[in-house]
C-alpha cells in the first residue's frame, strides 16, 4: 500500500515537472511576441479614442499627466489608428538602443509631391538609399566637427552683428525681444550656410527666409496630427490648408528656383567658399552618384533644413536667459567663469566654449526643462517588445521628451533649474541603462544639428551675461508655455532692456577684429 502512494506521488511530481517544463519552453521557443498583452491604454471616448487628448492646447503637459497616472509606455488610438507613447527614460533606452533600426523611420505618409513633408522630403523620408545619402551630405557638408571647423567664420561675423545690435539697443535705452534677436542670429548663419553665396543682405533673402519658415512652423502642427488620422480624415484635414500650405511653399519653391540659378551660373567661378547649395548641385550632375537626386530633391532638403534649423535653436536662448536673470547664483557663478576664461576686453568666441563648463551646463538644463521639440515622431515596422509589452508593427511612437526629462524617477527635483546636476553627478547613462536627456532625440534619426545648436546657444548666452545686464519692467518674468507649430515656446515673449557692462573695450575689440 505504502510503495503504491509513493509511485503514484513520484508520479504526479514527474507529471508537474513536466507541465512546468513545457510551459517555460513554450514561454521561451514557441510564444509569438503577439501573445503578450498591449501597453495599457487609459478610458477613451467612443469612436474617436484619444483625439481630445492629442488635440490640447498644451499637449506635452496633457500626455505627462496620463503617463504619470497610467504609465510610461501607453497604448492610445485615434479612431482606429494605433500610438505607443513613451514618456519613461527606460523604455527610451529600450527602443533606442534596442529597436533603433526598426524605429527609423517617422511613417508621414507624404503629402503628395509638395517641397514640405513631401515625397522629396529628407526629414520624413523612410530610412532606405535617399536618406542615407543625404544625410552624409548634410553631417560632411554642413554639420560634422569638420564642415563646423571651415564655416567658423561665417558664425563669427554673425555673433558680432548680434552683439552690435544689442549694444545699439542698449545706447537708445530701447527694449529687445529676445527670440526675435537670436532668431536673426541663427536664421542669417543657417541661411549664409547653405546658400551663403548668393544670399547678399540687400536683397532681402535671409528676410524672407525667415518669414516662410516661422509660416511654415505655424502649420507643422496640423501637417502632424493630420498624419496621425486615418486616410479619409487626413485628406479632409489637409484640404483646409492646402491652399495656405501651397502659398508658402511657392514662394520657398520661387526663392530657391533664384538662388539654384545664380549658383549654376557662377558655377565655373574658381571659389574656396563653397556652400551646401554648390555641394548639392555637383551631386545632382554628378552621373555616377551613388544616389541620382533631382531639382526638387535639393529645394525640399533646403526647405526642411530652413524648417529645422533656424527657429528650434533660437527658441531656447530666451527661455535660458530668463531662467538666468531668475536665479541670481547662477548669473554670479557664469560671469565669473567667463570673465576668468574668456576675461573683460574681448568678446565670447566659439572656440572658447570647450573651456566653460558651466556656460555648456546652463544650456543644457535651460533645454532640459525648456526642449523647443517637446514630443517627437517614430514609427515601427516590424513588432516588437517594448517594457513588457507588444508594441504591433505599422504603429506610431510619440516620444515625451518633455515628461521624460522631469521624470521624478531619474532626475532630483525635475522641475527646478539646477545646472550644476551637468557637473559632476552627470551620470554616463549607458549604466543606468536610461535615456534621460533627449532634446535633441537619439539614435540614426536624432537630430543631426546638435553640435551646430550647442554653438548657437553657448555662444548667444555668453555674449548676453558677459555684455550686457538686463532690466525688465514686470514684477517678475512669465514663465507660463505656449505651444507654437509644434514648439515650446514662452506664452509671454521675453521683453528685455539691455544696459551694456563694458562697453568700450568689447566694441574696441570687435572692430580690430574686423
Ligand atoms: C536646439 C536646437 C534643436 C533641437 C532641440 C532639435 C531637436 C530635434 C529633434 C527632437 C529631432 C527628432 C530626433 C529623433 O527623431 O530622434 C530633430 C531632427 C532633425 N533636426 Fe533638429 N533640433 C535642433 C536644431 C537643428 C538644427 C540647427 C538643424 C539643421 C541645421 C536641425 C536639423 C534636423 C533634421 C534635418 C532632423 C531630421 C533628421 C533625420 O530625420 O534624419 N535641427 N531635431
Amino acid at each position: 500500500m505504502m510503495t503504491t502512494i509513493i509511485l503514484d506521488f513520484q508520479k504526479c511530481f514527474i507529471f508537474i515537472f513536466l507541465c512546468f517544463f513545457s510551459l517555460l519552453c513554450y514561454t521561451i521557443f514557441f510564444r509569438k511576441p503577439k501573445d503578450f498583452p498591449l501597453p495599457p491604454s487609459p478610458p477613451s471616448l467612443p469612436i474617436i479614442g484619444h483625439l481630445h487628448i492629442l488635440l490640447s492646447i498644451l499637449i506635452h503637459r496633457s500626455l505627462q499627466k496620463l503617463s504619470s497616472k497610467y504609465g510610461s509606455i501607453l497604448y492610445l488610438r485615434i479612431f482606429s489608428l494605433p500610438i505607443v507613447l513613451v514618456s519613461s527614460a527606460s523604455v527610451a533606452y529600450e527602443i533606442f538602443r534596442a529597436h533603433d533600426v526598426n524605429i527609423s523611420s517617422r511613417g508621414f505618409p507624404p503629402t503628395e509631391d509638395s517641397l514640405f513633408a513631401g515625397s522629396f522630403s529628407f526629414i520624413s523620408a523612410p530610412n532606405g538609399d535617399y536618406w542615407k545619402f543625404m544625410r552624409k551630405v548634410l553631417v560632411t557638408n554642413l554639420l560634422g566637427p569638420q564642415a563646423l571647423k571651415r564655416s567658423q567664420r561665417i558664425r563669427a561675423d554673425e555673433l558680432d552683428r548680434f552683439y552690435n545690435n544689442l549694444f545699439e539697443k542698449a545706447v537708445n535705452k530701447e527694449t529687445v525681444e529676445i527670440f526675435e534677436e537670436a532668431f536673426t542670429l541663427t536664421n542669417n548663419s543657417i541661411c549664409k550656410l547653405i546658400m551663403g553665396r548668393c544670399c547678399p543682405e540687400e536683397e532681402g533673402v535671409m528676410e524672407s527666409v525667415k518669414g516662410l519658415a516661422t509660416e511654415l512652423d505655424d502649420l507643422s502642427k496640423t501637417i502632424m496630427l493630420a498624419n496621425l488620422l486615418p486616410p479619409w480624415l487626413q485628406k479632409l484635414v489637409l484640404s483646409l490648408f492646402k491652399k495656405e500650405l501651397k502659398v508658402i511653399l511657392n514662394s520657398f519653391n520661387e526663392l530657391l528656383e533664384k538662388i539654384l540659378v545664380e549658383h549654376e551660373e557662377k558655377q565655373g567661378e574658381h571659389h574656396h567658399d563653397k556652400d551646401l547649395m554648390d555641394v548639392l548641385l555637383a551631386a545632382y550632375g554628378d552621373e555616377n552618384a551613388s544616389y541620382k537626386i533631382t531639382r526638387n530633391h535639393i529645394k525640399s532638403f533646403c526647405v526642411d533644413l530652413l524648417f529645422a534649423g533656424t527657429t528650434t535653436p533660437a527658441i531656447p536662448i530666451p527661455w535660458i536667459l530668463a531662467e538666468i536673470i531668475k536665479s541670481p547664483k547662477t548669473l554670479e557663478r557664469l560671469r565669473e567663469e567667463l570673465d576668468s576664461v574668456v576675461g573683460t576686453t574681448r568678446l565670447i568666441q566659439e572656440t572658447d566654449l570647450p573651456n566653460l563648463p558651466y556656460l555648456e551646463a546652463v544650456v543644457k538644463e535651460g533645454l532640459r526643462l525648456h526642449p523647443p521639440e517637446p514630443i517627437f515622431e517614430r514609427f515601427s515596422q516590424e513588432g516588437c517588445m517594448v517594457g513588457g509589452f507588444y508594441v504591433p508593427e505599422k504603429t506610431t511612437l510619440m516620444v515625451n521628451a518633455y515628461a521624460l526629462m522631469r521624470d521624478p524617477n531619474y532626475w532630483e527635483n525635475p522641475d527646478e533649474f539646477k545646472p550644476e546636476r551637468f557637473l559632476d553627478t552627470w551620470k554616463d547613462e549607458r549604466k543606468e541603462q536610461a535615456l534621460k536627456y533627449i532634446p535633441f532625440g537619439s539614435g540614426r534619426r536624432g537630430c543631426p544639428g546638435e553640435n551646430v545648436s550647442h554653438i548657437f546657444m553657448g555662444t548667444a548666452i555668453g555674449v548676453m551675461v558677459q555684455g550686457f545686464e538686463w532690466r525688465f519692467k514686470e514684477e517678475e518674468i512669465n514663465m507660463e508655455e505656449a505651444i507654437v507649430g509644434l514648439s515650446l515656446t514662452m506664452a509671454h515673449p521675453l521683453k528685455l532692456t539691455p544696459i551694456a557692462r563694458n562697453p568700450n573695450s568689447l566694441i574696441l575689440n570687435l572692430k580690430s577684429r574686423g
